[in-house]
């Protein structure tokens, strides 16, 4: 069992391994291949629910999505991603959603998409024995007002950058995202941090790395220029679902040994 000291304890000696998960024949995948930390993203919008955002994704759907990784992930650390508005709009509501993710879902820690508002949240759900990643740069929830083009590339974002991440490095968060950030900015926030730094299209300086499951499984029908696919599941799933219609169609399936007969059902009329 991973636990959010021993992600703590890997920064600056191993490198951790993120990916995303939505269900739990994948987590048991990921974690049977030894991915460290298996993050309920929101990105499961986009992926399994067919959105063209996050932005729709409800704490109903991250939960039941996060109880299903949860059952799957023996080994694995369960993070559940904090949906668009699930936090903070109002204090109580936040510290609720989020903790009914660890109480109830069986995540062993949130992650918001932080911000100069998420300092304090982070800091409350920490005392009160929730743990918190953070995530900083490119956050898609914000989208409307960012796009998808990469973050901190200016001195005044960068500094902003780092700044953030020290606050919220001192409210308690016990690991960071860093989204599709300049290398040599990630690998300044990553030296100046001691808790562990987790990149996406931020370069390979960071402590660790995350992607989503859909791009490098080769689900995708779109994926970001950061991403690396490493399978072509789409096209095995297309093999084998063309390959079970043609059977049916041809008649080859089922064959006698996929059925049963009974005797005594025999001349019924
Ligand atoms: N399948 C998937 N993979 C992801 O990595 C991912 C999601 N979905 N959904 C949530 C966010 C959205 N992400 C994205 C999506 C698109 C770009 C992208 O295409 N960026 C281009 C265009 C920028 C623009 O539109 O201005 C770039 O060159 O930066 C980057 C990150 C990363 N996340
Ligand atoms: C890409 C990661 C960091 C994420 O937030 C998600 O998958 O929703
Ligand atoms: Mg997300």
């Amino acid at each position: 069992m991973t636990t959010v000291r021993d992600v703590r304890e890997m920064a600056g000696s191993t490198p951790i391994t993120m990916l995303t998960a939505y269900d739990a024949t994948t987590a048991r995948v990921a974690n049977d291949a030894g991915i460290d930390v298996l993050l309920v993203g929101d990105s499961v919008g986009n992926t399994d629910l067919g959105y063209d955002s996050t932005l729709p994704v409800t704490v109903d759907e991250i939960a039941s999505r996060t109880g299903a990784v949860a059952r799957g992930a023996a080994d694995a650390l369960v993070v559940a991603d904090m949906p668009f508005l699930s936090f903070g709009v109002d204090d109580a509501e936040s510290v609720r959603n989020c903790g009914r993710m660890v109480k109830e879902a069986g995540a062993d820690a949130v992650k918001l998409e932080s911000g100069p508002h998420t300092v304090e949240l982070t800091e409350r759900l920490v005392e009160l024995g929730v743990p918190v990643m953070a995530h900083l740069g490119l956050t898609p929830q914000r989208m409307k007002e960012t796009g998808y083009g990469r973050q901190g590339t200016t001195r005044d974002d960068a500094h902003e950058i780092l700044d953030l991440a020290r606050r919220h490095e001192d409210a308690g968060a016990f690991a960071l995202v860093l989204e599709h950030v300049p290398a040599n900015l990630a690998a300044q926030v990553t030296d100046a941090l001691s808790i562990p730094t987790i990149g996406i299209g931020a370069g390979g300086d960071c402590d660790g790395q995350v992607l989503v499951v859909d791009d490098v499984l080769g689900l995708s029908e779109r994926s970001p220029p950061f991403s690396k696919q490493f399978g072509d599941l789409r096209g095995e799933m297309l093999d084998a679902v063309s390959g079970y219609r043609e059977a049916v169609e041809s008649g080859e399936f089922p064959a006698e040994e996929h059925g049963h007969t009974a005797d005594e059902l025999d001349e019924l009329y």
